[in-house]
């Protein structure tokens, strides 16, 4: 794999949040469609507050594992387990993915889906009105419970998109935004939810080289300032190896290799899964057998 890494040292270091406990774990996670097993025994262990990416060759099964954690598909076999900070132990195995959201586990798309007719401070608003009490009769009837409940909405939505850079273009539609806006809108929408853990679904695609850059920094944000553990799905190898403080490496459905960044792109299984054919073994020195 001809990717050059080196860890950036992370301003501020990390949380002291993060404590070594697991917060999601899967096991034996095995999916199947038809003829195809896109997961196959997957075993994730993911510390709390760590960033984890999940990398691998297309086809590999890293958004497939993401719809597995978040409910949108359902595992065959296997067990998933979010363990809340808030205390808790919930299987998320067939979890609706309303329910993944309540219980602290967010996500964006590798296919960003907002709402383009809306304005940036109406698509937080939404999923930050997930989160408050107010049913829909007393919204409807504009009882004070209610209207409470629209002010924090509102008042959190503004927050978001304060921390993720956007508060200047609350008001453009999101199908408006530039690429990189948008997969800055759906990060803002998703930690307006209060998550525990956010999964990034290959959130630098299609973004240009500066807006890469305020990624990274706003990733590690993320970890470090609000204690969120997060998941990574990313191709761009210099980002993965830059943010992540472990890799895990998908290939037709199985784990091949977990570990640090730098341990893992010297993995023979991972150079090989990447190119196809297995590395060059090192010539050996003259003298030696
Ligand atoms: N809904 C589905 N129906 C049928 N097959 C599916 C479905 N979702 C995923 N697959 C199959 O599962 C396998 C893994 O796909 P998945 O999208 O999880 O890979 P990926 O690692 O995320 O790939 P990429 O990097 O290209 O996004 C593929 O063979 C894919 O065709």
């Amino acid at each position: 794999m001809t990717v050059k890494v080196t860890k950036d040292e992370t301003p501020g270091g990390k949380p002291e949040s993060v404590t070594g406990d697991l917060v999601l774990e899967t096991k034996g996670v095995t999916l199947r469609f038809g003829g195809v097993t896109s997961l196959d025994s997957v075993e994730l262990r993911m510390l709390r507050g760590e960033i984890l990416a999940v990398i691998g060759p297309n086809g590999a099964g890293k958004t497939s594992l993401f719809n597995s954690l978040t409910g949108a598909y359902v595992p065959q076999e296997g067990k998933i387990t979010f363990r809340s900070g808030k205390g808790g132990e919930h299987s998320l195995l067939g979890c609706k993915p309303h329910v993944v959201s309540l219980l602290g586990v967010a996500r964006t798309f590798q296919n960003i889906r907002l709402f383009g007719a809306l304005t940036a401070l109406e698509n937080v608003k939404i999923a930050a009105e997930t989160r408050l009490k107010a049913g829909p009769v007393s919204i409807m009837l504009g009882l004070p419970r209610a209207r409470k409940a629209e002010r924090e909405s509102d008042l959190k939505a503004h927050e978001m998109l304060s921390y993720v850079g956007l508060d200047s273009k609350m008001n453009e539609l999101g199908g408006s935004l530039s690429y990189g806006d948008q997969r800055r809108l759906e990060i803002a929408r998703a930690l307006a939810t209060d998550p525990e853990v956010l999964l990034l679904d290959e959130p630098a695609a299609g973004t240009n080289p500066t807006e890469k850059r305020e990624l990274e920094e706003l990733i590690r944000r993320i970890n470090t300032e609000r204690g969120v553990s997060v998941l990574l799905i990313e191709h761009d190898m210099r980002l993965v190896m830059s943010v992540a403080d472990r890799v895990m490496v998908l290939n037709f459905g199985r784990k091949i290799a977990e570990g640090a960044p730098e341990q893992v792109q010297r993995d023979p299984a991972v150079v090989e899964a990447y190119l196809g054919v297995a590395p060059q073994e090192e010539p050996a020195a003259e003298g030696q057998e």
